[in-house]
């Protein structure tokens, strides 16, 4: 296990706030984690479970009603634009400029990394031939396919190399081709050390990829491992069944997603002495 900690939260809590007729919705509950650097980290849950509410509160797009977040090393209720430096994010909605073209799309995303002109163009190029989009660089986003938006998307979140990517559904609505690819070039951004934390419901290619996992229902934490440590935990084989036994039966919370055990103490203090 690596010793330095990508992505930190402690006690994560968001409360949309209801009208007069609706209550409140807790919608991330009090959860607690740590993502070492280097890990392939998918972040599972049903619908309605949490998870872009929590992603956009680990990204800073989102305020949480409390809870702390250091990412790559930076608090982000301290130094938000250092975490933003350090981070490259694929939002649920894409979030795309589609009037321009996808070059131009990662040139401007480049800029406002503050990238010199020259650098962006070279790495807008660089990726649009990673992502199989050469040939479209000069299209309209407008005009692009789901899967060719997406890849955009994860290219323009790649620009400027950040150690760490957070992934809203990068699986959803693509085809199998784009999503190997996809995965291809996650796999190698780990492989150099880069941490990847991503939600999904495809739980075949998070079986597959990720190095661990977390699964969370009704804004809780209800387990948190290694496969092998999730499968101990559960007795089930398959991640589809350690998911459906963990977000049917909430409060059988794995033993890595509570704070009193003492591994968890130890590698809070251990990060915390890091800062
Ligand atoms: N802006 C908002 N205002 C009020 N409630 C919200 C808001 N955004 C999300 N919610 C509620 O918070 C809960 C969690 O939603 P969230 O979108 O984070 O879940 P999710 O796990 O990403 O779901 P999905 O897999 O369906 O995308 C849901 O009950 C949702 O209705």
């Amino acid at each position: 296990m690596q010793d330095s900690i990508s992505v930190y939260c402690d006690g994560l809590t968001k409360v949309y706030k209801g009208g007069k007729k609706s209550g409140d919705i807790v919608a991330v509950d009090n959860i607690s984690l740590r993502v070492p650097a280097g890990e392939f980290y998918g972040f599972l849950g049903p619908n309605g479970a949490g998870k872009s509410t929590s992603i956009k509160m680990l990204t800073g797009l989102l305020r949480p009603t409390s809870g702390r977040i250091v990412i790559a090393g930076h608090d982000l209720a301290v130094d938000p634009l250092a975490v933003k430096r350090a981070i490259g994010v694929l939002p649920e909605d894409l979030n795309l400029y589609e009037r321009l073209t996808a070059s131009e799309f990662l040139v401007f995303a480049g800029q406002m990394y503050s990238m010199p002109l020259a650098e962006a163009r070279r790495r807008s190029e660089e990726l649009l031939a990673v992502m199989e989009l050469g040939d479209a660089g000069d299209k309209l986003i407008v005009d692009f396919s789901m899967g060719m938006k997406k890849k955009t998307a994860l290219a323009g979140a790649m620009i400027h190399n950040p150690p760490v990517l957070f992934l809203d559904e990068p699986f959803n609505g693509i085809d199998a081709l784009s999503s190997r690819k996809i995965r291809d070039v996650l796999k190698q951004r780990t492989e150099m050390g880069a941490t990847v934390f991503f939600s999904s419901h495809v739980l075949e290619v998070v079986e597959k990829l990720c190095t661990r996992v977390a699964i969370i229902a009704r804004g809780r934490l209800v387990g948190e491992g290694t496969m092998d440590e999730l499968r101990a935990l559960t007795h089930d084989t398959s991640l589809e069944d350690i998911f459906v036994h963990l977000v049917a039966s909430p409060d059988e919370a794995s033993p890595v997603a509570d704070a009193s055990q003492p591994w968890y103490s130890r590698s809070v203090s251990r990060f915390d002495g890091e800062q």
